[in-house]
């Protein structure tokens, strides 16, 4: 975690004092520190060449999109994993290589197909019948093809949060595995002859720290391939286990290191293509908060403090589940330090309140912190994924600045959104005559 101080007692981001970013910038405010998030994705990279493997490391950019972000990315060679025609958009905008880019999503509109196809894309993540038939016939009419994976769920109940669990059988992504859904699937995507099929993609949830759910689903995987290559003589070049790394949130939160994940996927991948003399297919894994949730920290100032005695100290912040909503949406449990009071004992725990009008809007329930004082400087920690990429307008609160900070400088990424931004999209209304209001 980022918990480097200097002499002051002052945390530091990336080598710069918290304090000076937040009095240039403003607050709420998002700081990433870039090094952190090229590090996160050459422990995936770099294990993938250390065992001379094929792979391609996608970064999910629902974790955390933005034009800067993605140069980032593809500075460090990463692929990329888009969901949605505006997470498309930004990574044409940040001239992202279009042939790295993979699209994905339950419900893909004939638009986002569209734009996959007019821009060439590398990949669709194909995830049900009615998208095997909507993108055949955008195929047919503008005379091309695409490369497609078909996603499956492996029927695998990983360790984590309900909403966040995705390779259940009951979900909404994907083909089932076990009813035979998959294979229906598997033999309607054959019969397209604009559809070139590479192989299966699962992903079975995210904030995963054990590795024993992407092993169990990589056998599965390997058993429909096998199946599936004796029953329809097919051999799948691609094998995309999807992202679900698990990241330290709290001092509780005990994951493994970065390549050790990809080096039990690895070692299962050989095992089973060796096992079924099955010809090693190219591995891929699409990490979203693996490579940007520790790079981030949230820098809030505090408000009003109020003690209930006996009961708990509310200290507020100028944010909240506007910033940040997976508090109030997973009970995610996150920690926090005063930044300038970094030397000072821990004398008092507080509960650290946002300020929407919510009684749920709590960023963290109990932590130990130095005695608070207005205007004192909150440092929150790893809500570099799903934070500003989640963030929202509820109660008409702006959105956040971003600031990239690296080598010891500091760069703003996305402005602070202004009154006149938020209300963009509203028209006027006027009574018109002969109307009732
Ligand atoms: C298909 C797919 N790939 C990748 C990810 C990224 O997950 P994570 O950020 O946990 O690595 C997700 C989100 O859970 C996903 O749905
Ligand atoms: N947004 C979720 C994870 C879902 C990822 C996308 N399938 C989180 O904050 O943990």
């Amino acid at each position: 975690m980022n918990r480097e101080v200097n002499e002051q007692g002052e945390l530091l981001i990336a080598g710069i004092p918290a304090k000076e970013l937040a009095e240039q910038y403003g607050t709420p405010l998002y700081v990433y520190d870039v090094e952190r998030i090229r590090q996160n994705a050459r422990a995936f990279i770099q294990t993938f060449k250390d065992y001379e493997v094929r792979a391609q490391v996608a970064y999910a950019s629902k974790a955390f999109s933005s034009i800067a972000m993605l140069q980032v990315a593809k500075q460090e060679e990463l692929s990329l994993d888009v969901v949605s025609e505006g997470e498309l958009y930004t990574a044409l905008e940040a001239e992202f290589p279009v042939e790295k880019i993979h699209m994905h999503g339950n419900n893909k509109s004939l638009k986002e197909l569209e734009m996959a196809v007019d821009h060439k894309i590398g990949c669709i993540v194909v995830d049900n019948f009615y998208e095997i038939e909507l993108l055949s016939s955008i195929l047919e009419q503008k005379q091309t093809t695409m490369e497609v994976l078909l996603r499956v769920t492996p029927g695998i109940e990983a360790h984590t949060h309900d909403y966040i669990l995705t390779g259940q059988e009951d979900s909404k992504f994907g083909f089932d595995l076990s009813s035979g859904q998959a294979e229906e699937a598997f033999l309607k995507i054959s019969q397209q002859k604009r559809l070139k099929l590479k192989g299966l993609h699962c992903h079975i949830g995210s904030q995963i720290f054990e590795t024993s759910g992407f092993t169990m689903a990589t056998r599965k995987l390997f058993q429909a391939m096998q199946d599936w290559r004796k029953r329809h003589g097919f051999l799948a070049e691609v094998l995309n286990l999807g992202g679900g790394f698990g990241i330290q949130y709290t001092s509780e939160d005990d994951p493994l290191d970065l390549n050790q994940y990809a080096h039990a996927l690895i070692k299962e991948v050989k095992e089973q293509s060796s096992m079924l003399s099955y010809p090693m297919p190219e591995i891929w894994i699409e990490p979203g908060r693996a490579i940007a949730g520790d790079a981030g920290v949230t820098l809030y100032t505090v408000g009003s403090i109020k003690n209930i005695p006996g009961v708990r100290t509310y200290l507020s912040v100028d944010g909240g589940m506007t910033d940040n909503i997976r508090p109030a949406l997973y009970q995610a449990k996150y920690e926090a330090v005063l930044a300038s009071k970094m030397n000072q004992p821990m004398e008092q725990e507080y509960t650290i309140a946002g300020k929407c009008c919510e009684s749920g809007d709590m960023l963290i329930w109990e932590v130990e912190l130095p005695k608070a004082d207005h205007k004192d400087l909150l440092a929150m920690f790893s809500t570099g994924a799903y934070g500003y990429a989640m963030a929202n307008n509820y109660n008409r609160f702006q959105k956040s600045a971003v600031v990239f900070a690296e080598g010891g400088e500091h760069s703003l990424v996305v402005r602070r959104e202004d009154y006149r931004e938020m209300t963009r999209l509203d028209l006027s209304y006027e009574k018109r005559e002969g109307k009732q209001a």
